[in-house]
């Protein structure tokens, strides 16, 4: 029986990146890039010109799940992250939102007790099934080509979420949402239950759809000093993680607390991921040992030297395989990849990290 073509009913390979992140040293590392599916693809820009608006785009499963899988057809990526947003859940809560084309995302703000307490997290995961749907089209079309590539769900963390829903934008100092957390905590941990609630059930229906493993985007995590991190970050993130647990007890969990600097430690420690998210800024050799050598570290990066490309690249790619050669590791950027990145400069960073 000496052949590649898996019998029926043969227990498939495990892949690549469901490997490291159970903890094994997988070389050369599986990868995948943050923003993978975007503005920098010719056949990305065509389908969402094709869907008209991003959230259209986000709510079409079959345009949704096309977009996921075009970085894995171009480049054999080998994870495949869900087309959505993490602002999908304040959409799928009733808030109203929008891209605005430059500008970003634009909310109608919840403050007030009122506001808040109108939002209802159980009808979050009825008003998302457009993209639970999605979830389901992209596992079967990776499962019909026997792929090795893990299909990643994810969501914001309640943090990040709050931030966005708070402001009503994206800001630099996000000053308004963490003054409430100060002046109102009853209030503000009102508005993050809601968040930890919808956003279990948001992820139980992603792993019932059919996701391999569940990453959670905390890009705000380092807006806040130790104390508050320990209660918006750590606290409500760690919540979501045992509640998951308590229905899905082998799913693995990758948490990005973005700029969280040595707060990355205690985050490890207590929030029950195992997989961290690097950004940009962190040494990953600091990182590595900052956390159980068991927990796999992806990124991180810069997304800068992806579009600059070349010798800047190559040097960059190789002092980060260097630093994590013999530990669990999942290839990525640091941040989501630029609109302005060549996309032959991802092929060249493709072929770089396959060779080890
Ligand atoms: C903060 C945040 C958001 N969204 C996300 C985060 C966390 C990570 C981070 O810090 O970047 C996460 C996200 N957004 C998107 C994905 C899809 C999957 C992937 O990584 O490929 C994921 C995982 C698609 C998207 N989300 C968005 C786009 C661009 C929309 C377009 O095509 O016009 C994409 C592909 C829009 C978005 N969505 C958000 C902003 C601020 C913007 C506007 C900025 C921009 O225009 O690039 C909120």
């Amino acid at each position: 029986m000496e052949s590649d073509i898996p019998m029926p009913g043969a227990a498939t390979p495990p892949k690549p990146m469901l490997r490291a992140l159970a903890g094994e040293a997988v070389w050369p590392p599986p990868m995948w890039l943050m923003r993978q599916a975007g503005r920098y693809l010719p056949e990305y820009r065509e389908v969402r010109a094709q869907a008209g608006d991003f959230i259209a785009l986000c709510t079409s499963p079959e345009l949704a799940a096309e977009v996921t899988i075009q970085p894995i057809r171009r480049y054999g990526m080998d994870g495949a992250i869900l087309f959505s947003d993490i602002l999908m859940v304040p959409w799928a809560l009733g808030q109203p939102l929008r891209f605005a084309e430059g500008e970003g995302p634009v909310l109608q703000p919840v403050r007030d007790a009122a506001a808040i307490g109108a939002l209802d997290p159980s009808v979050c995961r009825a008003n998302a099934a457009p993209i639970l749907e999605t979830v389901r089209l992209v596992r079967a079309a990776l499962d019909a080509h026997a792929q090795k590539t893990t299909l990643i769900g994810f969501a914001g963390s309640p943090w990040t979420v709050a931030c966005y829903m708070v402001e009503g934008h994206g800001s630099r100092d996000w000053a308004t949402v963490r003054g409430l957390a100060y002046a109102d905590p009853a209030l503000f941990g009102t508005l993050i239950r809601t968040l930890v609630t919808a956003t279990t059930d948001y992820l139980l229906g992603q792993l019932e759809a059919g996701a391999e493993a569940l990453m959670l985007f905390d890009s705000w995590a380092g807006s806040l000093p130790p104390s508050q991190f320990r209660r918006w970050v750590i606290e409500p993130t760690g919540q979501i993680v045992r509640n998951i647990r308590k229905v899905n007890t082998t799913v693995p969990i990758i948490g990005f607390p973005r700029l969280a600097g040595p707060l990355l430690a205690e985050y490890a420690q207590r929030t029950g991921v195992q997989a961290l998210g690097v950004d940009t800024t962190m040494d990953l050799r600091w990182a590595a040992q900052a956390v159980a050598p068991s927990q796999a570290l992806q990124g991180n990066l810069d997304p800068q030297a992806l579009v600059a490309g070349g010798m800047a690249l190559e040097t960059e790619a190789r002092s980060i395989l260097g630093a994590m050669r013999g530990r669990p590791y999942i290839f990525n950027l640091g941040h989501g990849i630029e609109k302005v990145t060549p996309p032959e400069h991802v092929s060249a960073l493709v072929r770089l990290v396959r060779a080890g």
